[in-house]
């Protein structure tokens, strides 16, 4: 029997990426010179270059929010606090470091320069300046950027994940040939770490009609994350019971190990990831896949999450899709962990990254790799 060629990992992560529309940020303009007013950059005192190494009489003290109103004439200078605005007169400010007390008067210890020290005014932006375009993504800075020009600040919040694990082997208090639940807590674990308002929902049996009468009402999760049951298997019903019930589905199966089946799809505005049951599988995709929605769903740009590292033993593969092995990690030393596949929970929970391992394999040396959550 002949299959298509599986989707390549980066293939999957962009289809998701481009699934959520650009970011709805309106432009950025200065609304007024930034700085406004000449400010000082150091603790000191503000002064005038060219009266060079001669003393000045202190005529006061200027800190951060005070009103420029003392003026330096020659031979004087006013003591300054970083963020303070320049008196008038005054050209250069010279740091506490930098100044000599003599009597009442304080002497720099080498001649001043014009402008040092001095942040001038409108040096960043002139009112109106256009500071970030329209469509930008979400970033905590430009918050910043928002607040200090006066524009309005959105609001904050974490979206709301649920996590829920299929199987009717689940049980727990199992007899020999049923399993803990160990998913479900992981990823909620993982989603939790990855900044989601997490909860966890009962597990489901293996009943379409109970998978589609648990998605027919999710409530305001904007992502759910299911684990199992999205194989070939005869009780792997959630890619059916989501194509029954309309959900687009933007891609089931990639070209990964652990990890192949699984599926990612958009069911009235949710991202749903169909998380393969094996619990490497399920981590890893997760780790993979989860921080691009929720981005896509703050309007973010997503996280890179490769990293460059030396594997320091060599890796064989023999499988046909590339390989996310476990390793701990030692700076960016890279040490194979002894894993047994995708449902070695055992070596998951001891590693620190994932190496990439092209088929074919790899030799002691350079690779990518992710680190764990
Ligand atoms: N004929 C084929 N069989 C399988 C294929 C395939 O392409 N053709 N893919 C294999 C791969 S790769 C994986 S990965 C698994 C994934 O299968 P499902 O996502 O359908 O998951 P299940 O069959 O429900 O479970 C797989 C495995 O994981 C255990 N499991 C399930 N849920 C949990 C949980 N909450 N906590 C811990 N462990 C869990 C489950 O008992 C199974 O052992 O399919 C291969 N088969
Ligand atoms: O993707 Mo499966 O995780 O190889 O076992």
């Amino acid at each position: 029997m002949s299959t298509p060629p599986l989707l390549p990992l980066e293939d999957a992560l962009r289809i998701l990426r481009d699934a959520f529309p650009a970011p709805a940020t309106a432009e950025v303009r200065a609304d007024r010179d930034d700085p406004a007013l000449d400010l000082s950059s150091m603790d000191g005192a503000a002064l005038r270059a060219s009266d060079g190494v001669a003393p000045r009489r202190v005529l006061g003290t200027r800190y951060a929010g005070d009103p420029p109103t003392l003026e330096v004439a020659p031979g004087t200078c006013v003591r300054i606090m970083t963020g303070a605005a320049v008196p008038p007169g005054a050209d250069a400010v010279v740091p506490v470091e930098e100044l000599e007390v003599r009597g009442d008067a304080l002497v720099p210890v080498r001649p001043p320069r014009a402008g040092e020290n001095i942040r001038p005014r409108a040096g960043q932006a002139r009112a109106g300046d256009l500071l970030l375009p329209a469509g930008e993504p979400a970033r905590a800075a430009r918050v910043g950027l928002l607040a200090q020009v006066g524009m309005p600040v959105p609001p904050l919040a974490r979206v709301k994940v649920g996590v829920v694990a299929t199987g009717d082997e689940l049980n727990a208090h199992p007899a020999p040939h049923q399993i803990r639940d160990s998913n479900g807590p992981m990823l909620e674990a993982l989603a939790h770490a990855l900044g989601a308002d997490v909860r966890r929902l009962p597990a489901l049996p293996d009943e379409p009609a109970a998978v589609r009468a648990f998605l027919e009402d999710l409530g305001d999760l904007g992502i759910l994350l299911t684990s199992g049951g999205v194989s070939a298997g005869e009780k792997d019903h959630l890619p059916r019971v989501l194509a029954d019930m309309g959900a687009r589905i933007l891609f089931h199966k990639i070209r990964l190990k652990p990890g192949k089946p699984m599926l990612t799809a958009l069911l009235d505005g949710r991202i749903i990831l169909g998380l393969p049951g094996n619990p490497v599988s399920s981590y890893i995709n997760a780790l993979m896949f989860l921080p691009v929605a929720l981005a896509g769903l703050q309007g973010r740009r997503a996280p890179e999450p490769w990293k460059e590292g030396l594997l320091r033993a060599p890796v064989p593969n023999p499988g046909d899709r590339p390989l996310l092995h476990p390793c701990r990690r030692q700076g960016r030393d890279l040490d194979p962990l002894p894993s047994r596949g995708s449902a070695d929970l055992v070596r998951l929970a001891q590693a620190e990254a994932f190496a990439w391992i092209p088929e074919g394999g790899l030799a002691a040396g350079p690779t990518r790799y992710l680190d764990v959550v």
